[in-house]
């Protein structure tokens, strides 16, 4: 995003979900690009999942240490080549444990829960690279996969979008929609870990050229699968 008149501010759109405004440094952001652009090719190709019902996901998704495929994690991509997915590099479970120090454990500020699990415990054992090119988006869904409520810690590169976070009950209202911009940070542990949310849109052209991506949007998603 260029050009910004108001510093965007923190904000909790329910009790364990926060969101942090320009967590990462341009360079970062880049780093962070160059990785993914390797990951997307192997081991293990990016795909489109296929859900159940047969319809494909308009995200594109690469996977670190545990591949998941709607609704399940396996060590092999079995609906991707049947190869084996590369581990989380240890700069990344860093990371996620970097997250949850800005998100929880920033004394006084929006957010703050010191009674989150402690982010020196936080060993994300796997990631979810989400490509969103032009008009992809995703519905309303909940994390819920995993056999472990430790919180996701989401980041956001290039494109905006409009992430809308809701509730654990219903996919529906009420929910809060955020704009994620390149380099925000957006958590949900505690009591949101289990919220349905979904990506409606992203705003084409919305990109900062510094964070080195052209066009669309790289999500990743940190969790603990719980998993042996
Ligand atoms: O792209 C996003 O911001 C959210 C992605 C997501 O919800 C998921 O991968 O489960
Ligand atoms: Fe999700």
């Amino acid at each position: 995003m260029t050009g910004q008149l108001f510093p965007r501010e923190r904000s909790t759109p329910s009790a364990g979900a926060v969101h942090v405004p320009g967590w990462l440094e341009p360079s970062r952001q880049r780093e962070i690009v160059e990785a993914c652009r390797a990951w997307a090719v192997g081991p293990v190709p990016m795909r489109s999942a296929v859900l159940p019902g047969g319809h494909r996901m308009s995200v594109q998704t690469v996977c670190l240490g545990w591949h998941w495929q709607p609704y399940k994690y396996t060590r092999t991509a079995d609906d991707a080549g049947g190869g084996r997915v590369a581990e989380v590099p240890g700069w990344l479970v860093e990371l996620g444990r970097d997250a949850l120090r800005a998100a929880y454990f920033s004394d006084g500020e929006a957010g703050y829960a010191p009674d989150i699990m402690a982010p020196e415990d936080y060993t994300p054992d796997t990631a979810l690279i989400n490509f969103y090119a032009h008009g992809a988006h995703m519905g309303m869904h909940q994390d819920k996969d995993e056999r472990s409520s430790a919180p996701v810690v989401s980041i956001s590169i290039g494109d905006t979008c409009i992430f809308r976070f809701g509730n654990t009950q219903t996919r529906t209202k009420p929910y809060t929609d955020v704009e994620l911009v390149s380099g925000d940070l957006f958590v949900f542990g505690g009591p949101s870990r289990f919220a349905y949310h979904g990506v409606p849109k992203t705003l084409p052209g919305t990109a900062d050229p510094e964070a080195g991506l052209d066009s669309g949007r790289i999500n990743i998603t940190l969790r603990m699968t719980g998993l042996e």
